[in-house]
């Protein structure tokens, strides 16, 4: 039985939570801020929560807590040789983050893996630039509520009804990662699959609209050109999250040690 341990207990971690049984898994740790490791105990039961990594470990990681929780607890995880996915991708946006996690791993002999998130077609990025991958670009819309909380509201205000669509970013992936911590990780993924934080365009805008999130990327190269989109429904505990970004959680779980595997 594969133990998995999750950072954070938000919508992704309870949706990933529920779909382990159905994996042959089951979850042994949940690692919650600090301070709060007595309440949450308290609230959940029977899964033992802490602040930290400690010495009980499981057998794989999950990150669904953000940027924070990674950057938080990554590295001792990573040293402690225990392999960790991630949902947190635009953290690596920070180049010092990326660099402290990548050597933490090889300490510990393991990997940090990147989930696909609430995007496909990496697959298809990751192949394209081996040969020339001239352009990548992203584009995520979501409803005005999807961006509560997010740097939009510098930009705009989410709480009047909006007429149209509206951009409230448009530049290149590593700002957006790091300015849309919860909401541009996608476009991280992109970036690390395709041409880089640098190298990938960014578009994020609030649609009155989307009756969902929607991502598009579209990427032109030597292999020819692609046009993705996928609208996907969030998760009932987030409304900024796609439901997607869980369930890739619950993928990169089963392939963990599957024989045959993407
Ligand atoms: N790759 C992708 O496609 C996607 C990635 N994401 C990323 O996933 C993250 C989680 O999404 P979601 O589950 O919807 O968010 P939620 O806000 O529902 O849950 C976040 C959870 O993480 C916990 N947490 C935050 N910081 C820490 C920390 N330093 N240590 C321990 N726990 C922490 C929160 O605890 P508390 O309740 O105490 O605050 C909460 O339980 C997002 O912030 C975003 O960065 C999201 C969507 C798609
Ligand atoms: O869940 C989504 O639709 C995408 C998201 O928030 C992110 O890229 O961080």
């Amino acid at each position: 039985m594969l133990r998995v341990g999750l950072i954070g207990h938000g919508a992704i971690a309870q949706y990933v939570a529920r779909g382990l049984s159905g994996l042959g898994a089951t979850l042994s740790l949940i690692i919650v801020r600090p301070g709060r490791a007595v309440a949450a105990q308290a609230a959940l039961g029977d899964v033992i929560c802490r602040d930290s990594i400690g010495d009980d470990l499981p057998d794989i990681m999950v990150d669904c807590a953000g940027h924070a929780g990674l950057a938080q607890h990554g590295p001792a995880i990573l040293r402690a040789g225990v392999p960790m996915i991630t949902v947190s991708l635009g953290a690596l946006a920070d180049a010092a983050l990326q660099a402290g996690l990548a050597e933490a791993a090889r300490q510990g002999k393991t990997s940090l893996i990147l989930s696909s998130g609430a995007i496909g077609g990496l697959d298809a990025l990751r192949a394209a630039r081996m040969g020339r991958l001239d352009r990548v670009t992203y584009e995520g819309r979501k409803p005005p509520q999807g961006w509560a909380g997010s740097r939009a509201e510098k930009v705009m205000d989410l709480s009047v009804p909006l007429d149209a669509a509206a951009v409230h970013f448009d530049g290149d992936a590593r700002q957006a990662a790091l300015l849309y911590p919860k909401n541009a990780n996608v476009a991280a993924a992109v970036a690390l699959a395709g041409l880089g934080f640098e190298g990938t365009q960014v578009r994020l805008i609030a649609d009155p609209a989307a009756q969902g999130n929607t991502h598009r990327i579209t990427a032109h190269g030597d292999f020819g050109e692609m046009r993705l989109t996928i609208t996907g429904q969030t998760l009932p505990g987030n409304p900024r999250t796609s439901a997607l970004a869980a369930m890739s959680v619950l993928s990169a779980l089963a392939d963990h040690r599957a024989a045959i595997r993407f």
